[in-house]
């Protein structure tokens, strides 16, 4: 049966209906259900086909129904090529343009060798009502065909199929959010939102970031098989979640990499700020409202919060805390705020693997320092930070791959004077970078390149100098230390002296 017969059997088949539902008054009221039942046996055996209609709002709500969504995103990415009407909408907060079947317009779909047709379509109602929440009042509606004897694959497998592509796609087509805490006082209102957002859109990726290849390879299994492994971790009984602490000097790249990271997954990014977060409380609050998906990302821990400091006072003595903590109940609520963060480590620590932490999934908890030797033990133990990944300055792998980002150039005879500066300098990748940049029209790949020859030259100079500087103060101070260290004896003997003749005296 060709597909366009199988479409004016149907309307053929309504038109029938229709005229029957006008003459059946006209009936006895049994004669009339007898000629239906039997219309019915007549159409089920020459239109052997089952139709479920799918509507944009269900009932009252004013919420477009979320199977119709879902459709509409599957029937757009698979048949808009199909099609030969489509329709635009623009998404007002996208920006974009998704294409989807125009009214009246049909596709059909083949799953696992069985044709399903998908039409849209809509119906005016006769009377416009007074007031109508939405400017036209139309109902569109999605209607699926298939042959009867598909029904129980159609809908059992089929349509979850679709509801379950509807969804992938609107996870892989969505903005992607970057979600930060710290505000400004006059959105402390009582319907405030404990995280505020913008939309994220950073161009670093796993290409663009200048690292060694097989670090860089290593890490993009680890993430890759985190973000593939969600039956996995419920199986060991561990949440689904993996922390990663990035470390280095500054302008190594820990914030590129985090980008990257969000870019690769596809996740969301939350920007935790401690400072404004104002107690443990608060920072439980901020974690429950994370969504899966996410990074949740704590920058320059180290500076954050005196996290180690405070965990030293409490062991110290009791008496000190104590009394401290009653002259913060005097100093009244006020001074609390503007004093600012009350989070302690504990309470940090909870937020990463407490019991709260399991809610959601899907997250990666990314903290980043300069100074990893600062950092209580406690904060970066496997299990709360599971991979440590350091950071640091550009060797000539790294260079290559801003090489080729910069100026697209792979080989060059200036990059072996470069690989051996580089062997002998610390520079920075976010220096190579900024030398590597064109400045002007006129610079091209060999002027950068000398100029970062150059920048490297002077680099290397600076440390020497630097070097010599630091090995006179030290040397001065050795010499001093070893002064004073005389001076202590000989007081510690006089001290002596003193005490022999106390005793001398007592004798
Ligand atoms: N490994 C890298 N690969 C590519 N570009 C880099 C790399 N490291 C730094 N850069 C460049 O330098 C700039 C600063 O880097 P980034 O902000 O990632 O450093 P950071 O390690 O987070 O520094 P900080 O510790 O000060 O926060 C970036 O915008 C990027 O262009
Ligand atoms: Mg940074």
């Amino acid at each position: 049966m060709g597909d366009h017969y199988m479409t004016q059997l149907g309307s053929a088949m309504a038109g029938i209906m229709f005229v029957w539902a006008i003459f059946r008054q006209w009936f006895p009221e049994e004669l009339g259900e007898h000629i239906e039942k039997y219309f019915h046996k007549l159409v089920s055996y020459i239109y052997p086909y089952l139709q479920i209609t799918f509507h944009e709002y269900q009932g009252d709500g004013f919420e477009r129904s979320k199977a119709y969504v879902a459709i509409e995103r599957y029937l757009s990415t698979n048949s808009s090529k199909r099609a030969k009407r489509l329709k635009a909408n623009v998404v007002k907060d996208c920006q974009s343009v998704v294409l989807s079947m125009d009214d009246h317009e049909e596709v059909i779909d083949e799953f696992k060798g069985i044709k399903i047709w998908w039409a849209s379509s809509k119906t005016v109602p006769q009377q416009r009502a007074l007031f109508s929440y939405r400017d036209d009042d139309e109902k569109r509606f999605y209607k699926l065909t298939c042959h009867r004897k598909d029904r129980d694959i159609v809908t059992k497998v089929y349509l979850q199929h679709v509801l379950d592509e509807g969804e992938n796609i609107a996870v892989k087509t969505r903005q992607r959010k970057l979600y930060t805490n710290s505000k400004s006082e006059s959105e402390w209102g009582r319907n405030r939102r404990m995280w505020s957002h913008i939309v994220f859109e950073h161009p670093s990726t796993f290409d663009t970031l200048a690292m060694d290849p097989k670090k860089k390879k290593e890490i993009l299994n680890d993430l890759r098989k985190f973000s593939k492994s969600k039956d996995y971790y419920k199986k060991v009984g561990k949440s689904w979640k993996r922390g990663y602490l990035l470390y280095g000097p500054p302008g190594t790249g820990k914030s590129s990499m985090i980008a990257a990271m969000a870019n690769l997954l596809e996740y969301d990014i939350y920007d935790l700020e401690l400072t404004s977060v104002k107690d443990n409380t608060d920072l439980r609050k901020l974690l429950i409202d994370t969504s899966s998906k996410s990074i949740i990302v704590i920058e320059d821990i180290d500076c954050s919060l005196d996290l180690t400091g405070q965990r030293k006072e409490k062991k110290g003595d009791g008496k000190k805390d104590e009394k401290d903590s009653i002259e913060k109940k005097a100093k009244g609520e006020k001074d609390k705020e503007n004093k600012g963060s009350e989070v302690t480590l504990s309470g940090l620590l909870n937020f990463i693997d407490g019991l709260w932490s399991a809610c959601g999934s899907e997250r990666l908890i990314v903290f980043t320092t300069n100074y990893v030797e600062k950092l209580d033990p406690a904060l970066i133990r496997r299990g709360r930070m599971d991979k440590h990944i350091e950071l640091s300055y550009c060797c000539f792998e790294s260079f290559k791959v801003l090489a080729k980002n910069y100026l697209d150039v792979e080989s060059h005879e200036l990059f072996a004077t470069i690989g051996r500066l580089l062997e002998e300098t610390n520079m920075t990748p976010a220096d190579v970078a900024e030398n590597l940049m064109p400045k002007s029209d006129e610079d091209n790949a060999d002027s950068c390149l000398n100029n970062l020859i150059k920048s490297l030259e002077d680099a290397k100079e600076e440390a020497r100098l630097k070097a010599i500087e630091d090995a006179k103060i030290k040397a001065e101070e050795e010499e001093e230390g070893k002064k004073s260290k005389e001076n202590g004896e000989i007081v510690q003997e006089s001290d002596a002296k003193v005490d022999d003749e106390g005793k001398k005296d007592d004798i």
